[in-house]
């Protein structure tokens, strides 16, 4: 498992080994303990997927807030993305700043993004499947998001703003400045 850090501390892109021969390959793509001699201590506790059926697919910015924050393990099943990470901890010194990663079902690297930053992908290629892992549950509650195209981000988006199919929720979201609740 080959770590490669990024732009902002905390968030890592993982490379898990994979064991190839003439049936295929096999690769761990979790193990905790691996993580943790990472320094990366997490309990993830609940697995989502998602299919996208058109390249040009947003999800996101979403977060959700305190008691249930969540720390993310994605990873691509089928197809590729451009996977984003949105520091919104306001007393972080990367506060706005973002990394942003190319994951694919074929190089099998993930994205692994702390509590306190908003994540969301644009598809790269129709029939999109991600799986993740979170470290809290789902809490409807505390499930917030900022806009996506928020020029104060300046996240290079391979997609037209007039172009990207997005839930109504992610077209309605409020820009990071107007965002009421962050971290
Ligand atoms: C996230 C979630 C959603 N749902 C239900 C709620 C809705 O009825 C339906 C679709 O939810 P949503 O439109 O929020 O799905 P995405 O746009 O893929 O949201 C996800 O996309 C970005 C990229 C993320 O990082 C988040 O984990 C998550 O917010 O699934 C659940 O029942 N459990 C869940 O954990």
């Amino acid at each position: 498992m080959e770590f490669i850090e990024h732009e902002i501390s905390g968030v890592l892109e993982i490379r898990p080994r994979k064991f190839e021969d003439s049936r295929g390959y096999f690769a761990e793509t979790y193990k905790r303990s691996a993580l943790k001699e990472r320094g990366v201590d997490l309990e993830f506790v609940q697995d989502n997927k998602s299919l996208s059926r058109e390249a040009g697919t947003i999800r996101g910015l979403h977060f959700q807030l305190p008691p249930f924050e969540q720390a993310k393990l994605v990873s691509v099943l089928r197809g590729s993305i451009l996977d984003v990470a949105v520091d919104i901890r306001r007393a972080s010194p990367t506060f706005g700043r973002h990394v942003a990663v190319t994951l694919t079902a074929s190089d099998g690297n993930q994205l692994l993004i702390p509590a306190g930053f908003a994540h969301g992908f644009c598809t790269l290629e129709p029939d999109c499947e991600i799986a993740y892992k979170v470290s809290n549950p789902y809490a409807p509650a505390q499930d917030r998001a900022v806009l996506w195209s928020d020029p104060a981000l300046a996240i290079a988006w391979p997609i037209a703003l007039a172009e990207a199919k997005l839930s109504d929720k992610d077209m309605r979201a409020p820009l990071l400045a107007d965002a009421p609740d962050l971290f």
